[in-house]
């Protein structure tokens, strides 16, 4: 059975179809990245897997209960299953970030003992050991985001939900507490379902995409399935722009769609994770004697795998054994076009 199983999931505002007929399922321990631009349907798909929102239809199993079958009491229980972490962290600053952590617990009832032993837990957790006297005001942002993820996994909930948790951060805080959330992640085996519209945090840290589109779910992959059915797609390849290689200008201008006397091919090249990482370009050089540059792109990690994303010029045209090799080893080719050979 997995963590999550959400079947025909639909929730209309008016006749606003703000997410239609939406089925996927989270295995334990994955670590999901929700995108898509403004509109598509990301919070009302948090909102709706926190049970802060019925939909109008469709069925949300967590840990085997349907969320949209229960009582109000029974919702109460339901909701500490699931940790919320918030892009402007909601902390209270009447309180201090041991405060803060210790407010879900309190609401459990937990004894005042055991509180504080679990506040010092998970202080030294999120690596605020020494700061649990300060007020929010006091802290950095990245600090302030470091109590909102103890806040959120206090009560030890089985899927944490990540509302755009980076957004308010520097690019050097947003990677500090993505490490946070992928060693969260291995040590306690913390399901992760992260809700962003920014490309380059999903690419670094989910193992799986979803993508949301006018409501509709348009995909469920890792990148590299993501990468293959984004040609010719340009809702995909709009919101993959902001990672992928581009062609230099200079070069753009030169481009001509046809191969002529004296050109060279450029090409788009995706390896997907079996061949990133392996010495494919010195492969190609060897084995068809041909010169190959790179102009663009490279190696990147993607959740715990390697995808190499590429702009190649090759010094001759293509033979029909390296097409048929390129397309056996790679995940994606394209032909961009070609530029004259003194280029
Ligand atoms: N309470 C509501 N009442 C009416 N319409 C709503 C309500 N909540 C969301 N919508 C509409 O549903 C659609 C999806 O909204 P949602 O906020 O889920 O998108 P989003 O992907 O989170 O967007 P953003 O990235 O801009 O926050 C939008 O067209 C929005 O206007």
């Amino acid at each position: 059975m997995s963590l999550l199983d959400v079947s025909g999931l639909s929730c209309r505002f008016g006749a606003q179809n703000a997410l239609s007929d939406i089925s996927f399922q989270v295995e334990k321990g994955e670590i999901i990245g929700v995108i898509g631009s403004s509109g598509a349907g990301k919070s009302t798909l948090l909102r709706c897997l926190c049970a802060l929102e019925r939909p109008t239809e469709g069925k949300i199993l967590l840990d085997g209960a349907d969320l949209t079958l229960l009582s109000e009491r029974e919702l109460v229980a339901a909701r500490r299953k699931v940790g919320l972490v918030f892009q402007h962290f909601n902390l209270l600053n009447a309180r201090s970030a041991a405060g803060n952590i210790a407010l879900p617990l309190e609401i459990a009832g937990w004894p005042k003992a055991r509180i504080t032993a679990r506040v010092d837990e998970l202080l030294a957790l999120v690596g605020l050991e020494g700061h649990g006297h300060k007020r929010p005001s006091q802290l950095s942002g990245g600090q302030k985001q470091r109590v909102g993820i103890a806040r959120a996994i206090a009560n030890s909930p089985s899927l944490l939900l990540c509302d755009e948790a980076t957004s308010a951060l520097d690019p050097h805080t947003t990677a500090s507490i993505l490490e946070l959330l992928a060693d969260i992640n291995r040590t306690l085996g913390l399901t992760i379902i992260l809700i962003t519209h920014e490309m380059e945090v999903v690419r670094r840290f989910a193992h799986r995409v979803l993508v949301l589109d006018h409501g509709a779910l348009i995909e469920n992959g890792s990148m590299a399935t993501l990468m293959r059915d984004s040609r010719g797609d340009p809702r995909l390849e709009n919101l993959l722009a902001d990672i992928r290689p581009t062609l230099p200008e200079a070069l753009k201008r030169r481009l001509l769609p046809d191969p002529g006397p004296d050109t060279r091919p450029l090409l788009r090249v995706v390896l997907g994770p079996e061949t990133a990482g392996t010495p494919f370009l010195s492969h190609l050089t060897t084995r068809f004697q041909q010169e190959v540059t790179l102009i663009q792109g490279g190696t990147l990690a993607c959740g715990d795998e390697l995808l190499s994303d590429m702009i190649l010029s090759f010094s001759a045209p293509l033979s029909a054994p390296l097409s048929i090799f390129l397309d056996q080893r790679a995940h994606v080719t394209e032909v961009l076009g070609y530029v004259p050979a003194d280029r």
